[in-house]
């Protein structure tokens, strides 16, 4: 089941920019950065209420974020929803139609295990599902 927007993440070319831009605007400094090396990123995390927003900005030139960057410049790139159970959900989409792009969740920043929508298939919107590692 989908519980929760989890974050929105936003692709940024220069994260310590970004980081001083949003401080500002949200008035709250990151709680976290964290490289998620599998992804190519580095993010950092900020939090008003139970909203979260994930800046990334990417490490290498074949990451997802860098290729975004260079088609489409910096903006809002997915929306991260919760879910209690990622594998469950990812079988329940499938079988909707949806397109999953890794058929085994992965680990992704911030405690997650994650799994990401084509954005072909879901109005050019690239979904991410993200459920919480309990260890
Ligand atoms: C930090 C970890 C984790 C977390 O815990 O929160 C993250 O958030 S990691 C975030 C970065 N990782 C990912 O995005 C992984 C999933 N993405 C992918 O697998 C790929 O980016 C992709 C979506 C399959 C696209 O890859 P590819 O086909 O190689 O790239 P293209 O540039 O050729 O794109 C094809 C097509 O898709 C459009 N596109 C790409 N990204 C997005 C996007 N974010 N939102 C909407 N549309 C997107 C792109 O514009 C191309 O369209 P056309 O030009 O019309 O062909
Ligand atoms: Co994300």
């Amino acid at each position: 089941m989908l519980t929760n927007v989890e974050h929105i993440g936003i692709a940024v070319r220069d994260l310590d920019a970004s980081n001083e831009l949003f401080s500002k605007l949200l008035n709250v400094a990151p709680y976290k950065s964290e490289a998620v090396e599998s992804e190519g990123v580095t993010t950092s995390f900020f939090k008003v209420n139970q909203t979260k927003i994930e800046l990334l900005e990417a490490t290498s030139p074949d990451s997802p974020i860098a290729k975004f960057l260079g088609k489409k410049g910096e903006g809002i790139h997915h929306i991260a929803f919760e879910v209690d159970d990622i594998q469950t959900e990812m079988e329940r989409l499938k079988g909707e139609g949806f397109t999953v792009l890794n058929e085994t969740p992965k680990r992704g920043a911030d405690n997650k295990l994650v799994c990401f929508l084509h954005p072909k298939g879901t109005n050019e919107v690239l979904v991410e599902l993200c459920q919480e590692i309990k260890e």
